[in-house]
């Protein structure tokens, strides 16, 4: 007897877990299921409100949770980090549930989608401050604020613009991580060129490629520069 032409069956979408452990992402049990339970709001308030393009657990994962893995293991134990422009709450939602020792901050310059973080943070039990506000007012209420560890950030501006917006308050944080494409050495000229970088260290601390279409993310870091010893020219940043 002749099988069944099963080519007009639905693919069923392979889980989470099933992408996750295709990357080399070893998340926990705990972690994964709360990671979904993410994916879903997310996804349940983009249907209302524009917040990603990642409508596939493949893009999901491959993406927002392979770059928010990457990240994790830059950032050391028991900081304060800011994710600036959360957007719909990548990276900073997700290294909230990988990394219960951080403390996590979101800030977010458009008031609807910085209700949608509240809302998601909230429903996902998550020790997390959301700031409905732009960085540079974050940063600038030193009394309120506290001082941040690490600002981090993916998809939001240029480096000038991020150094435009922390200069100014460089006592309120140590380090800024940010996330770029191949154009990352072009920012770095126009940075410089706007005369942002003085006194500050650029650092190339991390290259990876996506599992998904092998794009390379380079992870740059911006600190304070050490003053160069007496005697000595300082190097050009
Ligand atoms: C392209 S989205 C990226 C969202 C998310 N980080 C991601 O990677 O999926 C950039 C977000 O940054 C926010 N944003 C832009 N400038 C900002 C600022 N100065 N302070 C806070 N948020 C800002 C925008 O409103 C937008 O939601």
């Amino acid at each position: 007897m002749a099988e069944a032409d099963k080519s007009d069956e639905p693919v069923a979408e392979e889980t989470l877990a099933e992408v996750a452990a295709r990357c080399g992402l070893g998340f926990s049990r705990e972690a994964m299921s709360r990671l979904d339970n993410y994916r879903q709001l997310l996804w349940d308030w983009n249907e209302k409100l524009n917040l990603t393009r990642h409508t596939t657990v493949e893009k999901f994962v491959t993406r927002d949770l392979f770059d928010t893995a990457q990240l994790s293991l830059l950032i050391p134990n028991g900081e304060k980090v800011l994710d600036i422009g959360s957007g719909g709450g990548v990276p900073g939602i997700p290294l909230a549930i990988l990394r219960p020792d951080l403390k996590v901050y979101l800030c977010e310059s458009v008031n609807k989608k910085a209700n949608v973080l509240f809302d998601m943070v909230e429903k996902l039990g998550l020790d997390v401050t959301v700031y409905a506000a732009r960085v540079e007012a974050v940063v600038e209420r030193s009394s309120q604020a506290p001082k941040f560890d690490t600002l981090i950030a993916r998809g939001v501006g240029p480096l000038w613009k991020f150094m435009f917006w922390l200069r100014p308050h460089h006592e309120q944080w140590k380090r800024l991580v940010l996330l770029k494409g191949p154009s990352w050495p072009d920012e770095r000229g126009e940075a410089r060129h706007r005369g942002l970088m003085k006194g500050f260290d650029l650092r190339r601390i991390a290259e990876y490629e996506n599992p998904h279409n092998g794009a390379v993310t380079t992870v740059l870091t911006v600190t304070r520069a050490e003053k160069p010893a007496s005697g000595k020219p300082g190097k050009r940043r």
